[in-house]
């Protein structure tokens, strides 16, 4: 990589494994390769590279050199069976991006992943604290489950000491194929979202008589449409059980990919809705859900066919268990009760 004959005398070196990293005064290093990016940080102004790998030293470098406190640059000898922190974040990069990730170039000793679209972002859990228990590399996420959108960074590989054992790469290679042979995908990928029409009740006798203006309808209309699905159709039902079970029942021979139902979710005597969501013969996976807001929310399934119990907070609140459970319908994971049980642990927005 440098030329080490050109070194000189009497410098500090440093060996990693059978690689060498030989220290250099920066007045000595005109006409070397540097051995890695250097940075400079200028506290609200500037943080990146000042000095990109392989860059060669010139007489005119060294003031600025100075200037981020380099008095000395390694010359980097890399044994067989090494690899520099570029290579290795790369290469861990390139074994757990699955579909519709995109990299970054290597820089700095680290490689970010992104979306290339609006979707699901999904990331092993396991195989993200896995690689890190390796030892000298890094792999920070994004949590699985949010919504990411295209040139979202969802996760980042890192080298930290600037030479690694190419073993310790090799392995987080192994685990990412490991995951792709028992699951069909890498560990970190984008889902996309299918676009799905979906049928809204809303119930209330107060919005169903004109008392009040529904507020569900346009509020639901944006979440969905927001992620490329729509409201197809909205009905409005009284406080009344068998009304609310012929209404879904209707948007079920419509054939519509989902049916959503607003309001009469809690505890009064008016609130019809769960009743009637079991009554019209849905699989209830989960009625009440450890998230706050949207601990009234019902999720269940109607002859296959997902449909929502929607609570009052859906109307006005940016993010309920609705925003984390309708992304991932719409990504085409099937719910269970499993899902909803782990959505408490973090699930305290307000
Ligand atoms: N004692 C308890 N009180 C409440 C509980 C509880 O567990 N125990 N849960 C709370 C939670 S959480 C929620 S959320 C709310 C509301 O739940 P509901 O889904 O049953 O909402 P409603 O009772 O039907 O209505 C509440 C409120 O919102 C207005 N509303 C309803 N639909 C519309 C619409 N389409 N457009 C405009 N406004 C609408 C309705 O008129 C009421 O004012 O319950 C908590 N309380
Ligand atoms: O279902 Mo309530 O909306 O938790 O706020």
């Amino acid at each position: 990589m440098t030329d080490s004959s050109s070194a000189a005398s009497g410098v500090n070196e440093k060996r990693i494994g059978q690689s060498l990293l030989r220290e250099v005064k920066v007045e000595d290093a005109v006409g070397l390769l540097l051995a890695h990016d250097l940075t400079q940080i200028v506290p609200g102004s500037f943080k990146g590279r000042l000095f990109r790998k392989g860059h060669r030293v010139e007489e005119a470098d060294i003031p600025k050199l100075k200037d981020i406190g380099k008095e000395h640059l390694y010359v980097m000898e890399l044994a067989p069976g090494d690899l520099h922190e570029d290579d290795a974040a790369l290469r861990m990069a390139l074994a757990l991006g699955g579909p519709n990730t995109t990299r970054t170039e290597p820089h700095e000793g680290k490689v970010t992943l992104k979306s290339a679209m609006t979707g699901l972002v999904k990331i092993n859990k396991d195989a993200v604290d896995r690689i890190n228990s390796i030892g000298d590399i890094a792999l920070a996420t994004v949590t699985s489950g949010r919504v990411v959108h295209p040139g979202d960074a969802v996760a980042a590989t890192r080298a930290i000491p600037l030479i690694v054992p190419e073993a310790k790469v090799a392995e987080v290679e192994r685990i990412a194929e490991d995951y792709h042979r028992a699951e069909g995908a890498r560990p970190i990928e984008i889902k996309p979202f299918r676009k799905l029409r979906a049928g809204l009740l809303t119930t209330g006798t107060e919005v169903y008589s004109g008392r009040i203006a529904d507020k569900f309808g346009p509020a639901v209309s944006r979440k969905l449409q927001e992620l490329g699905s729509e409201v197809a159709e909205q009905r409005f039902a009284p406080d009344d059980r068998q009304t609310i079970v012929n209404e879904i029942l209707y948007f079920l021979d419509l054939g519509y990919d989902m049916i959503l139902v607003s309001g009469g979710m809690s505890v009064d005597p008016d609130d019809r809705t769960p009743g009637a969501i079991a009554d019209a013969g849905t699989d209830i996976v989960s009625y009440g859900t450890p998230m706050l807001p949207g601990s009234m929310l019902l999720f269940g399934y109607l002859r296959g066919v997902p449909i929502f119990g929607l609570p009052g907070c859906v109307m006005h609140d940016p993010y309920t268990s609705f925003d984390v459970l309708l992304p991932r319908v719409l990504a085409g994971e099937t719910i269970v009760r499993e899902d909803i049980v782990r959505m408490g642990y973090g699930g305290l927005h307000r």
